[in-house]
């Protein structure tokens, strides 16, 4: 299905941040001493079954304060639907090696960056990967690469559109970590986010019923290299309408009928009135419930000179068998 929507537009900023809880500096020393732990006791790589055991175990000594935000978290989103983590350290002592350029990079062996926030995600489910999406590793670079300016995904640096992430797949991450190791030198690149518990109020009773019909239907996205599934026929809204569960992506879902079509226009223009944009700093951990939140990325201009803005990705979801079928062989990585 050919991808029509222009990415041209720059998306409006609210400037409106969610609740952030900022680490302290006891906290931190926490972390890093926790992270040294991993790094001394675990394997020599990060998709070595192992290191997911050692990591959990690890994260069950997370500082009293973390776990707790990240259980109440788990119970209930609030209205954004994001819990950020500030002053979350990204290296012990060492200097940041630069930010890589190549397709498809992920981070193979273990560092202080990629053990906090595979251990604070372990704290609000499993850590899974999928197979088809950067060769099904753990801990995931999003960084601009050369050549992919254009693409609809984390490599780009065009507008990336609001989406749920892995919106066509039946197990598609319930949360989404992004943790910023180095920023935007020029501040342009915002995380956006935006969460249907705020749009819903801004949509007419019609739309919404349009959206809670199976009116719609979802491609992969680039990211999954090129793989060919597109869902059936699904609704947008899922769930209890006073509180759904929003399914979309606005680069790859497709309205059925032109009723459809611009239900999901109204459903776009709320989201972005309500939306949150965070030039995420050094140290930022957002983690998105991919259930009740879309996000996105605002366009900037990547230098490719080793310092560009570089985030560790890390999917977890909440239910382990509900996945077992995709998981083959027991492991992390879904087909
Ligand atoms: O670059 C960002 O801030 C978000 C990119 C994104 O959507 C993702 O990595 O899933
Ligand atoms: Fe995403």
């Amino acid at each position: 299905m050919p991808r029509t929507r222009e990415h041209t537009l720059t998306l409006p900023v609210t400037g409106t941040t969610p609740d952030a809880v900022t680490l302290t500096d006891a906290e931190r020393d926490e972390l890093i001493a926790l992270a040294s732990g991993v790094l001394a006791a675990g394997p020599a790589l990060i998709d070595e079954p192992a290191w997911l055991d050692t990591v959990r175990d690890a994260s069950a000594m997370l500082p009293r304060r973390i776990l707790s935000e990240l259980r109440r978290f788990r119970h209930d989103a609030g209205p954004d639907a994001v819990l950020l983590l500030r002053n979350v350290p990204v290296v012990a002592s060492d200097p940041l090696p630069e930010t890589p350029s190549v397709p498809g990079s992920v981070e193979r062996v273990p560092a202080v960056a990629s053990a906090l926030v595979t251990a604070a995600m372990m704290q609000l489910g499993e850590v899974i990967a999928y197979r088809s999406e950067k060769t099904g590793a753990l801990v995931q670079n999003v960084v601009p690469v050369p050549g992919s300016e254009n693409s609809q995904s984390n490599a780009g640096s065009v507008l990336l559109e609001l989406h749920v992430e892995n919106a066509f797949h039946d197990n598609k991450p319930d949360y989404v970590g992004l943790l910023c190791v180095r920023e935007d030198a020029t501040g342009d690149a915002k995380l956006c986010t935006s969460s249907i518990r705020r749009a819903l109020p801004l949509l007419s009773e019609r739309t919404v019923a349009v959206l809670a019909a199976p009116r719609f239907l979802t491609e992969p996205p680039p990211s999954f290299g090129g793989l060919n599934s597109v869902t059936p026929a699904h609704p947008i809204l899922v769930g209890d309408l006073e509180d759904p569960n929003i399914l979309v992506d606005f680069a790859a879902t497709h309205p059925l009928d032109d009723e459809a079509a611009a239900a999901m226009s109204e459903l776009r223009e709320a989201l972005m009135r309500t939306m949150s944009a965070l030039a995420l700093r050094v140290g930022d951990l957002a983690v998105v419930d991919n259930r009740l939140a879309v996000h996105g990325r605002t366009s900037f201009t990547p230098r490719y000179d080793g310092q560009d803005r570089w985030l560790h990705r890390v999917y977890a979801h909440l239910d382990h068998r509900r996945s077992r079928v995709d998981r083959k062989g027991g492991g992390a990585v879904l087909d």
